[in-house]
């Protein structure tokens, strides 16, 4: 592959040796092209005249002095003119000392895609047989494109549609792979069971609350809600009416949906509320709060009660809060019930009160924590696998039942590969992975690809940098301005109660172009974001508004790993592997692709000390499954040469040379402006952080102790050793920070720092992984003191905390 890839070669100094290339920087950038070019024929030229030309900069030039300590180094145009830089710079080798990694074994000749796992079925199964209502099947197949269920649909279908006593005594747990459909498994049936109330005289949407689905993340709780809604407006005639009469009435006409996600006025959503919201889609922590505190907040005749990604609303610690939730049905439903007998209430005669309310648990991957919830909130449930059709689930069981152990396979459609990564090489290898499947995708517009990262800094510092570098000062600047103008879709029309402390701060666009990945716009999600723009970056990464784009890339934290429905992502890169949720993170992030049948590929970037990685989640995925599945169950190793090669294109080593300039293009924006410095540092930072969360049963594979932090650094295109990026972030701990502010901190310093306690807290209370994460991250800290001046023991997280007085105020307040 090569597509013009603009190589950033500078001057040779002709003197030296042939191994050396100096870089100039400085500068009008017209003069800085000439140079380049010049270079790059002189390059040629010398090519032919050696056997060979390594690309490495190796020059012994004096240290160039460290950018980030002089206050000069606001990186002004004229700083830049009236005192250039050296000629030369001082850049370790990309491809040397780096760890010796043994050639993977050669997996052989690729073998055929196995058939697909989550795939619509094609043999006799309709909606119709399983007892869907005509009418619904219908919308489905005219509007929504949907013909045959899916396996997971067969067998759930008829279990919750079921209105014989036993059944309905009962309530379900829903377990199959990602992208099997699960989501219409619980929505049809429960639109199924309200439509016949439309012939109640009575009915409209003041009946209050009746179905409540429950999302672990926001993004999620939107998506459940936009297939609701186009459920919903289909066009659902009596049965005697005829389907051309333009008059007909919408039997769905008073199931109005709503959403409580938090983020946006509470003033709104209470009005909306006390309209009445028959079908609501929420999170946890904002409708427990509606719950509590909204006393027109009808949900006395609730009956239907859905927990999606169960084990992912156990594993971000909301336990208490859906006993809260539970707690608060029971006791509206009581008082209904008692107003009802005692002839005070407003509620309305003929209901049917004894029908029980009925909790659905919906998961991919089943943990014992789920065990615990469905103990917890569900009665007699029945278990609903994709191949078993029905099982009892024995809930009172404190012992590992078949369905209590982990239990997870992604789709048997998804190509799984990895690539042993030397640190070093972290960034060019993703360049040119994202380049190979940019040229792969070609022809096939709206393709997509999900970058995972460790934390919200490594995201924003990822986003940014491939977003901004290979441009100068002014060449930024410009290409801010137009972004702002292409970015109509940004976060400042945002009236919420977030979107107004950001008012007078301007917005990031919401996508970004990157010169490296052609035709590509480059998104970013992460918990730290309003939620507006976290909407947006979703509904422009989909391609939902505005015209299809060639190739979008998301680079996202796992908030983006549950049950996401993006269309057309081919791929989904683990640049960094999961620091929680083990093999069951890694199941529910590469279910990003291959999902309802269609095929794609994952990769996971693993570290030549993290190579026990792969077996160990082969090993979890296989699980108790046959000869036959385990042979699907497996990572197919890449090397990084055939990447890079792949990705960079030119003969021989001409590779090398290529990721050089790339990575050295990467190295400049970062020491172009203090921003830029800034931002690689504290994503180092966070990112070791993270890595430190690894639970205990991973630290054979995953120890900080493992990493070279200086090569580590190369991946964050530093240049500093880790002890200076340390320290150059270094009012990280309670006493330096408190000893800057007595020292008179400048005012737009504090600001700052209060501006990140906010956010830490705003995330805190909008997403309910904070406390659970923060403890881990204290409990971290003990682990982390290092010795040598590697790791200082601070609070700064991936919250983006200024420092550990932060972060002990907040433990303090929590
Ligand atoms: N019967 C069907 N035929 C064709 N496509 C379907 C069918 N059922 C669902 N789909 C589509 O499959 C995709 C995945 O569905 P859904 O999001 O419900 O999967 P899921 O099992 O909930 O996945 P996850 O575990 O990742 O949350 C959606 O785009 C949905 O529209």
């Amino acid at each position: 592959m090569d597509d013009g890839l603009v190589l950033n070669l500078a001057s040779l100094d002709s003197a030296s040796s042939p191994k050396v290339i100096t870089v100039s920087k400085g500068g009008r950038w017209t003069d800085r092209l000439k140079a380049k070019r010049g270079v790059k024929r002189k390059v040629h030229n010398e090519n032919a005249k050696t056997p060979k030309t390594t690309a490495v900069v190796e020059e012994h030039q004096p240290k160039r002095p460290r950018v980030e300590k002089s206050s000069g180094q606001s990186s002004t145009k004229e700083h830049q003119h009236t005192h250039p830089r050296p000629p030369t710079q001082i850049i370790s080798s990309l491809f040397s000392y780096n760890p010796k990694i043994e050639a993977p074994v050669d997996p052989g000749p690729s073998k055929a895609p196995s058939a697909p796992s989550n795939a619509p079925l094609t043999d006799a199964s309709s909606f119709s047989g399983l007892g869907l209502n005509p009418l619904i099947h219908a919308h489905l197949a005219s509007k929504m494109d949907i013909q045959k269920p899916t396996s997971i649909q067969r067998a759930a279908l008829p279990v919750i549609l079921s209105t014989s006593p036993d059944k309905l005594a009962r309530d379900i747990f829903i377990q199959s792979q990602t992208g099997s459909g699960k989501t219409l498994s619980f929505l049809l049936p429960i639109i199924q069971d309200l439509l016949p109330l439309s012939s109640l005289s009575y009915i409209d949407r003041s009946i209050g609350t009746l179905a409540i689905i429950i999302a672990p993340t926001r993004e999620l709780a939107k998506q459940i809600s936009d297939v609701l809604e186009s459920l919903l407006k289909l066009r659902l005639r009596a049965m005697d009416e005829a389907a051309d009469d333009a008059n007909t009435s919408r039997l769905t006409r008073w199931l109005v949906s709503g959403l409580l996600i938090g983020g946006g006025t509470r003033t709104h959503e209470k009005a909306r509320l006390r309209k009445g919201l028959p079908i609501l889609v929420a999170t946890p922590g904002r409708l427990l709060d509606h719950l509590q505190n909204t006393s027109t907040f009808n949900v006395s005749k609730c009956r239907w009660l859905v927990l999606d990604e169960a084990d992912r609303l156990m594993e971000l610690g909301f336990e208490e809060t859906i006993t809260g939730i539970l707690k608060c049905l029971d006791g509206h439903r009581k008082l209904a019930l008692q107003a009802v007998k005692e002839g005070i209430g407003r509620e309305v005669g003929g209901w049917d009160w004894e029908r029980r309310r009925r909790t659905i648990l919906c998961s991919a991957t089943i943990r014992e924590d789920v065990q615990k919830l469905a103990n917890s909130s569900l009665t007699q449930p029945i278990m609903i696998k994709a191949i078993e059709a029905e099982l009892p689930f024995d809930s009172t069981s404190s012992t590992k039942t078949p369905h209590a152990v982990e239990n997870f396979s992604p789709p048997t459609q998804l190509s799984q590969k990895y690539v042993i990564t030397p640190l070093k090489l972290r960034l060019v290898v993703l360049v040119a992975l994202l380049r190979t499947i940019i040229t792969q995708c070609r022809g096939r517009p709206g393709s997509k690809a999900v970058v995972f990262v460790s934390c919200t800094d490594a995201v924003d510092f990822l986003w940014k940098m491939l977003g901004r570098s290979l441009m100068d000062d002014n060449d930024e600047e410009s290409a801010e301005k137009k972004e702002d103008s292409d970015n109509d879709d940004s976060n400042n029309d945002d009236d919420s109660e977030e979107g107004n402390s950001m008012r007078n701060s301007k917005p990031d666009p919401i996508s970004l172009k990157c010169s490296l990945l052609p035709d590509t716009s480059i998104f970013r999600l992460h918990g730290s974001l309003p939620t507006r723009t976290r909407l947006a970056t979703l509904r422009g990464f989909s391609g939902s508004f505005k015209n299809i784009l060639p190739f979008s890339v998301l680079l996202c934290t796992s908030v983006a790993s549950r049950g996401l429905d993006l269309p057309l992502v081919q791929s989904v890169i683990q640049y960094d592997l999961p620091t929680e949720g083990g093999a069951t993170e890694y199941v529910h992030r590469v279910g990003r692709t291959a999902r309802a049948g269609k095929g794609g590929e994952a990769w996971s970037f693993v570290s030549p000390s993290e190579v026990s990685w792969v077996q160990w989640v082969e090993g979890k995925m296989r699980g108790d499954s046959s000869e036959n599945e385990k042979k699907n169950i497996s990572l197919t190793p890449v090397s990084p040469e055939t990447v890079l090669k792949s990705g960079f294109g030119g003969k021989g080593s001409e590779y090398e040379e290529r990721a050089t300039q790339v990575q050295l293009s990467f190295e400049r924006w970062v020491l172009q402006r203090k921003e830029n410095a800034g931002l690689a540092r504290k994503a180092f930072m966070s990112h070791m952080r993270a890595y430190a969360t690894h639970p205990s049963d991973e630290k054979h594979i995953f120890h900080i102790r493992h990493l070279h932090l200086g090569h580590l650094a190369k991946a964050f295109a530093l240049r500093e050793t880790p002890k200076a990026a340390t320290s150059a972030s270094g009012n990280v701990s309670q006493k330096s920070g408190k000893k800057k502010m007595d020292g008179g901190v400048s005012k737009k310093r504090e600001k700052d720092r209060v501006a990140n306690i906010k956010d830490a807290k705003w995330e805190f209370n909008h997403n309910g992984d904070a406390e659970r994460r923060m403890r881990d991250i204290v409990r971290a800290q003990g682990r982390q003191s290092k010795k040598a001046g590697v790791m200082l023991s601070s609070g700064t997280s991936e919250f983006q905390i200024a420092g550990g007085y932060a972060l002990e105020k907040m433990v303090g307040s929590i």
